[in-house]
């Protein structure tokens, strides 16, 4: 059976800087996989190489067995969360979901309502984008990821700039998605959500990825005491 997602000899570098240098990654179907990595160590670069944003100077992405830039340029059915997501700001939320929902025509107005209370919006409010606060722009961020039932999620940092309750909405809603068979990539700076919710951790250091080993996982829980 094909991966969901599989990378082959990834490089990217940026002014001469490698910040991907040869990554290889196989994420089977249904599984939820961490990235972790300090800031700047190339965590968004792999996330937005796999969605097709950018291209990495070598290598292959194949997202369900399908290579992006020969069968496809942008993969289908991929929920994408990467930080600050763009949005139509005199538009209010519903309006901005329902511009993208346009683009698919795969789901209707009840489904952009019920996903957008599913991560605490309320339809109804009619606040233009630009006047929603940090975790509001999140929520529908997250809205927009997940409202047309994508069957492979890539989430870069979707717990940031959450208050208490929203974040532990957000992670329900996330390990709901995992028990559903969602395939699931996942950052956070927070390693317990990232403990917590995969199958699978990697961590991204010196533009290597590699599998982390228990001596790492105890290093980040002690950091996130
Ligand atoms: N378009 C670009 N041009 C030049 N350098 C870039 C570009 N995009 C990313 N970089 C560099 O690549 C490196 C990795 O950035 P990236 O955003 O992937 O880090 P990250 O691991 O997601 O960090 P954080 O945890 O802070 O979000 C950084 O040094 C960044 O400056």
């Amino acid at each position: 059976m094909n991966a969901a997602i599989k990378l082959e000899h990834i490089t990217k570098s940026y002014n001469g800087m490698a910040i991907l240098d040869d990554i290889n990654l196989e994420i089977s179907k249904g599984k939820t996989t961490g990235i972790i990595g300090a800031n700047g160590s190339g965590k968004s670069v792999l996330f937005k190489v796999i969605c097709g944003f950018i291209s990495p100077d070598n290598g292959n992405t194949y997202i369900r067995g399908l290579k992006l830039g020969e069968k496809i340029d942008f993969p289908e059915n991929v929920g994408v969360f990467i930080n600050e997501p763009g949005y139509i700001s005199i538009f209010d939320g519903f309006q901005n979901l329902k511009f993208l929902a346009d683009i698919n025509k795969k789901i209707d107005n009840e489904k952009i309502k019920i996903t957008m209370e599913s991560v605490g919006l309320n339809p109804d409010n009619k606040a233009k984008v630009k006047d929603y606060s940090l975790g509001m722009k999140q929520k529908l961020g997250i809205a927009q990821a997940i409202m047309e039932d994508q069957d492979i999620l890539v989430l870069d940092e979707p717990f940031n700039a959450l208050d208490y309750n929203t974040y532990k909405d957000i992670k329900n809603i996330i390990k709901s998605l995992k028990d559903e068979g969602r395939t699931i990539l996942l950052t956070s700076h927070n390693f317990e959500d990232i403990e917590q919710l995969c199958d699978s951790i990697y961590i991204i250091e010196n533009a290597q990825l590699q599998l982390v080993s228990s001596e790492i996982i105890d290093k980040y829980r002690h950091r996130s005491r």
